[in-house]
């Protein structure tokens, strides 16, 4: 499946746990790197843990690691499993806890990605920040730099979001890998480049953690709402345009929870040999 772009691998193991115990990060890497299977996020659907969910889901990255969170793997689940049960709502569990998700018509999904997480220790970073709206930080030359003061927003998942004039202006294939390992962050960090083009609008470019740059990216974009809220760029509901589309994002007054909306589609289905996929992944001898 997709999600605006952001290519997502749906593995259904709410059957068959067997195969969750198969998912180690090298068959999770060894897929992604095959053409025919490659994935920015794997989203592994577990029977359910509690009642009133559909699956739990665990969350891997292109590069095997896991994440907290995926925006727009849980809009394709959603529509998965809303397909399946003809009702508009799903529900899942994932170890950050539960994501509601609802058919919003017109072929989009909403998912509420709960409350972000602000505290510098929640990010987390190294080391403490009292104000997470701008930390210090900054790419190129002290004079003249490039990039600085990133907001910081944990959606499940941690995020780097830079204002900037012109997103496209800015080498992010070259400057992402770098700040996603920074030691600031000790868990890595999603990079995003965000340009406020209105009061409810922001164009995005993101680098993900453990997937590089991506068509789309459904937390960051989130996180960049919930950043320019708090810097006082934009309203609290924004459409998000990223390379792939538009995501429709409110952070709500009410419990301060992020709401999301967009588009998903379904590309096709298959079987995957693991044991073939290691076979074949594993070094010369
Ligand atoms: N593409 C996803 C985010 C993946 C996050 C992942 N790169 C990480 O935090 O490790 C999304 O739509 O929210």
């Amino acid at each position: 499946m997709n999600g605006l772009g952001n290519e997502i691998l749906v593995v259904d193991a709410r059957a068959d746990v067997v195969v969750a115990a198969a998912l180690t990060p090298d068959a999770v890497r060894a897929i992604a790197a095959s053409p025919r299977t490659a994935f920015d996020q794997l989203m592994l659907m577990l029977p359910p843990r509690t009642p009133g969910t559909d699956a739990f889901v665990r969350i891997f990255n292109a590069d095997g690691s896991m994440s907290g969170a995926c925006g727009n793997g849980t809009r394709c689940i959603a529509a998965l499993v809303m397909a399946e049960t003809g009702t508009g709502h799903a529900t899942f569990e994932t170890a950050g806890g539960l994501l509601p998700a609802w058919d919003a018509g017109g072929g989009l999904i909403g998912v509420d990605m709960g409350a972000p997480r602000l505290a510098w220790n929640e990010i987390p970073l190294a080391e403490p920040f009292h104000d997470t709206s701008a930390i210090e930080l900054q790419v190129g030359p002290i004079d003249a730099p490039i990039l600085h003061s990133p907001a910081v927003v944990n959606m499940g998942n941690p995020h780097a979001v830079f204002f900037v004039d012109d997103a496209e202006a800015i080498d992010l294939a070259r400057i992402g890998p770098m700040l996603e390992n920074h030691p600031i962050f000790p868990e890595r960090a999603n990079i995003s480049l965000a340009q406020v083009t209105a009061p409810d609008a922001i164009t995005l470019r993101v680098w993900e953690r453990g997937a590089g740059l991506t068509r789309a990216c459904g937390s960051a974009a989130c996180a960049t709402v919930v950043a320019a809220v708090r810097r006082r760029l934009t309203g609290r509901s924004v459409t998000v345009t990223l390379p792939g589309g538009p995501l429709l994002i409110e952070w709500r007054e009410r419990d301060g929870h992020v709401l999301m909306t967009g588009s998903f589609e379904h590309e096709h289905d298959g079987e995957i040999a693991l044991d073939a996929t290691l076979t074949a992944a594993q070094p010369a001898a």
